[in-house]
């Protein structure tokens, strides 16, 4: 496993921003859009390309393109959706499945309640958005899910981590072609699992107060 937070002061600006209590819903989610396009150019630096034959309005020249099949984007619902526009802007030709989990706030156990994704995944990258990686429960699940598909490799895209979650996550998947991209490591959690200094309930901030 790979952990890789990215240092850029327009990254470390908008977190700032989004942090903010008083940051109302429509500007959190215009801010997450524009944060995981920056995070997905860091996190697509190993996407499989072949070499392309094309030409110019001059000459005949080699490019790049991506291999097929495109790489699977799965976000990670609620929170997870706020996060879609920002990669698919980055890479359209993505193909997109989704996985619905939810955390249990009492037991912290997470639980899939929805999963739309090809059955089979051999040898596909899927990039998995979740803005917050905290106990590391649900991105544990959600992770060996798709290794279970076949996914080739599987790269997290993720606004904040815990260290606790982390260190979950190495423990059970630290052989595995796995890849945490984060805006940053905050500090930790506190008694009921939440990240600190952190932002809140991501999906509430960005969808209201779930029922
Ligand atoms: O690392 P963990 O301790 O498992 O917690 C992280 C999960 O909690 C949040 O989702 P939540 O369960 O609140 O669902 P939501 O997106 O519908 O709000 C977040 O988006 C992650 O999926
Ligand atoms: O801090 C946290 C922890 C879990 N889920 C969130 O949305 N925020
Ligand atoms: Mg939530």
């Amino acid at each position: 496993m790979r952990v890789l937070e990215v240092d850029h002061p327009l990254v470390a600006h908008k977190l700032t921003v989004l942090r903010d209590k008083t940051t109302p819903s429509p500007v959190f989610r215009q801010l997450t859009e524009e944060l995981v396009t920056l995070l997905a150019y860091e996190a697509t630096r190993d996407v499989h390309t072949q070499p392309v034959e094309i030409e110019t309005p001059v000459t005949r020249t080699v490019g790049t393109a991506f291999t097929k099949p495109t790489p699977l984007v799965v976000p990670i619902l609620r929170a997870g959706l706020g996060m879609l526009e920002g990669m698919t802007k980055l890479v359209p030709t993505a193909e997109v499945g989704f996985l619905g989990m939810a955390r249990n706030e009492e037991t912290l156990e997470a639980i899939t309640y929805a999963e739309r994704l090809p059955a089979d995944l051999t040898g596909r990258q899927v990039f998995v958005l979740d803005p917050m990686l905290a106990t590391g429960g649900t991105l544990r699940e959600a992770v060996k899910f798709l290794f279970r598909r076949g996914a080739a490799d599987v790269t997290c895209i993720c606004l904040l981590a815990a260290p606790e979650g982390l260190t979950v996550l190495e423990e059970e998947l630290g052989d595995s072609n796995v890849t945490i991209v984060v805006a940053s490591i905050d500090e930790k959690l506190d008694e009921k699992a939440y990240i600190v200094p952190g932002l809140g309930d991501a999906g509430d901030r960005l969808y209201g107060v779930a029922g």
